[in-house]
């Protein structure tokens, strides 16, 4: 799918939530991405390669845990000095606003700076986006120093874009179908709704970039990635994944694992699918979420290169 409109979230041409997975094909079983996919999973697992994290103090347990799972391994932090330090042995770093202390109004916008003066690629995880004034002004200060991916729920992504003026004065969910917003860390859009945003979010993106390139993630029932000229669906998974805390979270960490040893697109597609590989296999033998984070753990771990590269990605026309 490419749009042909030069600003997707205000198009009226954009395709309705009900067509776009309708319309969606399964990408060919010889895709150049499934290959570099599959390239990416086993670099992963060869490298070690280390993503830095400044996350939230709910889920970081689960974040560096998914990211050893994977193959990569993990160092936390919340000192700009130490994450630039950091990021020069990093190969990339992930940034998750879903706890904030005072002293990160001011140390965030640092790091995203510093980040983008060392051209080093990093992921922002939006986490409750739109809710209350501190996590807003952090994130608003990111569209100075963008990040190179967006991995985030569909309410997160909505209000991003909205936040950062990019969505046209689209209409937002909530004026759409009154749904309120923003609910906290979970998501009150479906996916289809985050669509035009992703599209929009990752076009600014990647004209920030150093590379060019950039992607956007939207997580949902049907996962959605985009580079801002394609964008593909990713379905599977288990629905036991709303009911671990960190879910989210923890993809945004092994997006930024990935990122490490590959572009941004290859990387936010494999991670989502990894995921989704993962969850499934977990809930074939979990008897509730205790159990099914142990077992995603460990799917994460058993899951092959090979079938990461195999997983369901179709692509939207
Ligand atoms: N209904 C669902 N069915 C299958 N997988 C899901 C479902 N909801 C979320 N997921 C998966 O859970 C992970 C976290 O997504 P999500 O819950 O949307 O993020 P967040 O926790 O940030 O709101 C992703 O890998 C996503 O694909
Ligand atoms: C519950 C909670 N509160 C602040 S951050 C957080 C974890 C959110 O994790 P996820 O977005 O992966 O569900
Ligand atoms: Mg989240």
């Amino acid at each position: 799918m490419s749009d042909s409109t030069s600003s997707a979230a205000s198009s009226s041409t954009a395709s309705s939530p009900t067509t776009q997975l309708a319309s969606a094909k399964p990408l060919e079983a010889d895709h150049p991405i499934r290959k570099a996919i599959e390239q990416a999973a086993r670099q992963v697992r060869r490298q070690t390669p280390l993503a830095q994290s400044f996350t939230n103090f709910v889920t970081i347990n689960l974040v560096a845990n998914a990211q050893l799972a994977v193959g990569g391994t993990a160092a936390m932090s919340y000192l700009p000095d130490d994450i630039a330090d950091v990021s020069a042995i990093a190969g990339a770093t992930y940034i998750n606003v879903g706890t904030l202390l005072p002293f990160f109004a001011e140390a965030l916008p640092q790091i995203a700076k510093d980040l983008n003066a060392s051209a080093k690629p990093w992921v922002l995880d939006p986490v409750a986006a739109g809710l209350g004034n501190t996590r807003t002004s952090i994130l608003r200060s990111f569209k100075e120093n963008p990040p190179t991916i967006v991995r985030g729920n569909a309410s997160e992504i909505i209000a991003l874009t909205h936040m950062w003026d990019l969505d046209m004065g689209a209409k937002q969910a909530d004026d759409a179908d009154g749904t309120s917003r923003p609910a906290g860390v979970e998501s009150v859009d479906d996916v289809d709704q985050a669509r035009n945003a992703a599209v929009t979010l990752a076009r600014f993106l990647s004209s920030r970039s150093a590379t060019g390139t950039a992607a956007v993630a939207v997580s949902g029932a049907v996962d959605l990635v985009t580079d801002g000229a394609k964008v593909y669906r990713l379905p599977g998974g288990s629905e036991l994944m709303t009911k671990i805390t960190g879910a989210g979270c923890s993809l945004g960490g092994v997006t930024g694992t990935y990122l490490a040893v590959c572009d941004p697109i290859t990387a936010a597609i494999a991670a989502s699918v990894h995921f989704n590989c993962a969850s499934q296999t977990a809930a074939e033998t979990a008897t509730g979420p205790g159990s099914f984070q142990t077992a995603f753990l460990d799917a994460l771990w058993n899951t092959s290169a090979t079938d990461i590269a195999k997983g369901a990605i179709l692509i939207a026309e």
